[in-house]
């Protein structure tokens, strides 16, 4: 049973049909990329599974459920996180506040113990703050967690961005443009960073990405959109030399 699946899911915006007729598999721990040039529909596909918008035909199921009509928290609750092409974090915040509010998201104590402050909520703040260490450090941001979040390097922000979809505890995660404004020791880094958090939490991926080096080198299996469409999937070789892509991507470098 695959943990993600879409049957023939489409959205429109107006006349634009912006996905259609999206048929997408996912199974449990595959590390999977979705590509396309510009305007293709890969956002929207996001925003589709997050429950940014409805689909206007079409249906999603993650582990077995039906999401029809899920809000974006409730898709988070259910263990689906993403990031965003362009960083959504809270930046006047510190550091280690983007990532405690992401645990709060699914924190056990309730909203009495905490208006209270009874001894749960400490406990449960204590908890939270460690964990929340522990994260920053496995994305080496440790030592700047009480910095300012809009103060952060870009790359850094990319890197804190993730910790905090991964302090929901998902077991899919959504990669949008990950690489995007990164340097190529940057990008390498982030490629090998990727592969470990998906073995160290157990995850599953999808991930939009413009540059090729990142999607060929990390990914399994690729999808490949163009005018909401899907119009090739297959191994990173596969793609490179389907002539499908190649026409899509004419002009663009697909290797
Ligand atoms: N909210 C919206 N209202 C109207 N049209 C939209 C909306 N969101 C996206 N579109 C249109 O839908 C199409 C797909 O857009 P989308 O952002 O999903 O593409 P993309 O593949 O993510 O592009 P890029 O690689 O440039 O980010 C585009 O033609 C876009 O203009």
């Amino acid at each position: 049973m695959p943990l993600l699946k879409t049957e023939k899911m489409s959205k429109a915006f107006g006349g634009l049909k912006a996905v259609s007729d999206l048929n997408i598999e996912i199974n449990n721990g595959e590390l999977i990329g979705l590509i396309g040039p510009n305007g293709a529909g890969k956002t929207t596909v996001f925003n589709l599974l997050t429950g940014v918008y409805e689909p206007t035909e079409g249906k999603i199921s993650f582990q077995n459920k039906d999401m029809k009509g899920l809000k974006p928290y409730q898709v988070t609750q259910r263990g689906i996180a993403r990031t965003f092409q362009n960083i959504r974090l809270f930046s006047d915040l510190s550091v280690i506040d983007n990532v405690k509010i992401a645990y709060h998201q699914r924190s056990s104590y309730s909203t009495f113990s905490a208006f209270f402050r009874l001894p749960s909520y400490y406990k449960g703040e204590e908890e939270m703050q460690r964990k929340a260490m522990e994260l920053l450090k496995i994305f080496k941001l440790d030592h700047k967690a009480e910095e300012v979040a809009k103060n952060l390097p870009y790359g850094e922000q990319r890197r804190l961005e993730i910790a905090r979809a991964l302090a929901t505890d998902p077991k899919l995660l959504l990669l949008d443009e990950p690489a995007a404004g990164m340097n190529p020791q940057e990008t390498q880094d982030l490629m090998n960073l990727i592969r470990w958090i998906r073995e160290q939490f157990n995850l599953t991926i999808l991930l939009i990405e413009h540059d090729m080096s990142l999607v060929m080198g990390v990914c399994e299996r690729i999808y490949v959109l163009d005018y909401g469409m899907i119009i090739a999937q297959g191994t990173p070789d596969e793609i490179k030399s389907n002539p499908k892509v190649i026409e899509a991507y004419l002009g663009e470098e697909v290797v």
